[in-house]
């Protein structure tokens, strides 16, 4: 179950993962917004990550306008690793390497295609697992 969430910057955006979520047949929970009304960032990003982090859902999906304030939000839990990625090859990397559970994107920042193609890259993209990969995500969680 993929968890997704935006603020009214990311909204558009949004219904178009959405949209390739469903195309995909892959189960997601939208937890907002709903619309374009201006609304606050945080909320979603911790909704999304609360439901992560609780293992409720096994990855997130979170966007705003620039990704960023959305992504600091979510990497507030612990056991959230939300990564901002403009583009796929980090996409991949943050999944070989970091084992990140969460995308944060910027509407603002990267196109539809874009978008699409790294959330593609982020949810098939399996953490390599190797030693020094598995040491330092442990670290990241031992502060
Ligand atoms: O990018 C964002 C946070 O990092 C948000 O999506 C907002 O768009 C941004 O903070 C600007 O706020 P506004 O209310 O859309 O002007």
């Amino acid at each position: 179950m993929i968890a997704i969430g935006s603020d009214h910057g990311g909204f558009a955006l949004k219904q178009k993962v959405i949209q390739y979520l469903e195309e995909k047949s892959i189960p997601y929970e939208d937890m907002g917004c709903h619309s374009e009304e201006s609304c606050d960032y945080p909320v979603f990003g911790h909704a999304v990550a609360k439901a992560v982090a609780e293992g409720k859902c096994e990855k997130g999906i979170v966007i705003c306008t620039t990704g960023i304030g959305i992504s600091i939000s979510a990497n507030r839990h612990p056991g959230v690793r939300c990564a901002l990625c403009a583009d796929s090859v980090s996409a991949k990397l943050t999944r070989l390497h970091n084992d990140a559970n969460m995308l944060a994107m910027g509407a603002g920042i990267v196109g539809e295609n874009l978008a699409l193609e790294i959330v593609d890259v982020f949810l098939n993209t399996a953490f390599s697992g190797e030693e020094r990969h598995l040491r330092r995500v442990q670290l990241i969680e031992k502060i």
